[in-house]
């Protein structure tokens, strides 16, 4: 076993671990947010044919040459074309056809005028310029063409993706199902919220939070209930969630205390310990083991250092294991605006949120960082990173942030 591990150590230890969802067929109006299984490749045109962007006329646009508002060209309109039908004829010289947006471009033609910028008497029309071959029309393929890759497989389904596979004729997707993770809350001190409270007691708010994370997360949570610090029904506990779920989490107990049980537990399950601890403030106190194939992540029970950890360890490996390829974080520099004055001994992760003022990424702290302040998570989008050996650190001074989902 591993321990005091930075926090990428950690991470590429359980990555090595991470199983792959399995996949399956889904309606195209079920896929938001979900994982795509496969590339979408487009098998056709999208426009389809060459149509018109606008309601006017099409005509041969040789036909045109040398017009001017001295020396208009006529034309005599054969027939009108909806968006919806085709033309029955092809356009002839010193022929046009009427057309009305998203009309497909009649045989023969190859450029279009607005209604409003021809002369029209009875079945003829002048045109008083002269358009070059192909002008306004819009091309078949233009959005798409046959071959375009539209999307690789482990991108996240968006409502402009779910469109463009309308418009494609893709009414199946095989997306990767969504992972069942189970959340364990340990602590003889712990009450559900339904319970009520007694001295000495608190309520377990962190089962809640990860459920609400990993739902945004597209993972279903199964909720095992609160356990007491005693390493035999902590193991009892884990392997049944083990057997319902594809990853475990538990809060609490990973620290060094007398009642700290997860890693006795781990260790009488018979499961190996990949590491205990990581180098970061707050949530340093974490563990990762593993049995079967099977995964246990033992997450502090302090609220705010739990998510801490969840969003810098877990959610990589989460989105990792949902098919995702874009798992990790995305991070950014910002600007610090207000003094952070504690010195940083260890690497430390600021909770905070993004502001854009004066054409910058501004930093905003959410408040208390108190490694037990969960209220330091409400509207929290990005941890700001102060590396290790720093001191105090100023308003204005440039710290790089990992935007958190
Ligand atoms: N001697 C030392 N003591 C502690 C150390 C240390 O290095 N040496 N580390 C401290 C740090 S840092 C942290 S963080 C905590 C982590 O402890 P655990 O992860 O073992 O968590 P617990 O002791 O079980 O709980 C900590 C705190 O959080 C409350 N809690 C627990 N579960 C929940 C829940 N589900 N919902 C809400 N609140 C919860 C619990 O009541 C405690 O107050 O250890 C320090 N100690
Ligand atoms: O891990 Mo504790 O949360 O370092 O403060």
């Amino acid at each position: 076993m591993q321990k005091n591990i930075s926090l990428e150590e950690a991470q590429s230890l359980i990555f090595d671990y991470c199983p792959l969802t399995e996949k399956e067929n889904n309606h195209l109006a079920d896929t938001l947010d979900r994982i795509l299984a496969e590339d979408i490749v487009a098998r056709e045109n999208i426009p389809p044919f060459s149509r018109s962007p606008y309601d006017g006329f099409v005509f041969r646009a040789e036909d045109t040459a040398g017009a001017s508002e001295a020396n208009p060209v006529t034309f005599e309109v054969i027939e009108e074309v909806p968006a919806g039908y085709t033309a029955q004829n092809a356009v002839s010289k010193g022929q046009a056809i009427k057309i009305l947006t998203g009309a497909p471009i009649p045989e023969g033609a190859d450029a279009v005028v607005k209604f409003e910028e021809v002369e029209v008497q009875g079945s003829k029309i002048s045109v008083s310029k002269a358009f070059m071959h192909g002008e306004d029309i819009v091309p078949a393929g233009e959005d798409i063409a046959v071959g375009d890759l539209i999307a690789a497989e482990g991108t996240v389904v968006t409502a402009p993706l779910m469109g463009l596979m309308a418009s494609l004729g893709i009414a199946e997707v095989l997306v990767y199902k969504r992972p069942k993770i189970a959340i364990i809350s340990t602590g003889d001190e712990l009450r559900d919220v339904t319970e009520p409270l007694a001295p000495g007691k608190i309520r377990n708010s962190n089962s809640y939070t990860l459920q609400g994370y990993l739902r945004s997360l597209g993972v279903e949570p199964v909720v095992m209930g609160i356990c007491k610090d005693k390493k035999e029904d902590v193991a009892v506990l884990v392997e049944e969630a083990w057997k319902q779920a594809d990853l475990v989490l538990t809060t609490g107990g990973v620290s060094v205390g007398d009642y700290d049980v997860i890693r006795h537990a781990a260790d009488y399950l018979g499961a190996e310990t990949l590491f205990w601890k990581i180098e970061i403030k707050p949530g340093s106190p974490c563990l990762a083991a593993v049995k079967d194939g099977k995964m246990l992540i033992g997450l502090s029970g302090n609220p705010a250092a739990a998510m801490v950890t969840f969003q810098l360890m877990t959610v990589p490996y989460i989105k990792k294991m949902t098919g995702r390829k874009d798992y990790c974080y995305r991070k950014i520099e910002v600007t610090l605006k207000k003094d952070f004055r504690k010195p940083s001994p260890r690497r430390r992760f600021l909770r905070g949120r993004m502001l854009y003022e004066n054409s910058m990424v501004i930093m905003e702290s959410t408040g208390e960082q108190g490694n037990g302040v969960l209220r330091s998570m409400l509207g929290c989008d990005i941890l700001a990173e102060i590396p290790e050996k720093s001191g105090p650190v100023k308003a204005g001074e440039k710290l790089t942030a990992y935007i958190i989902e």
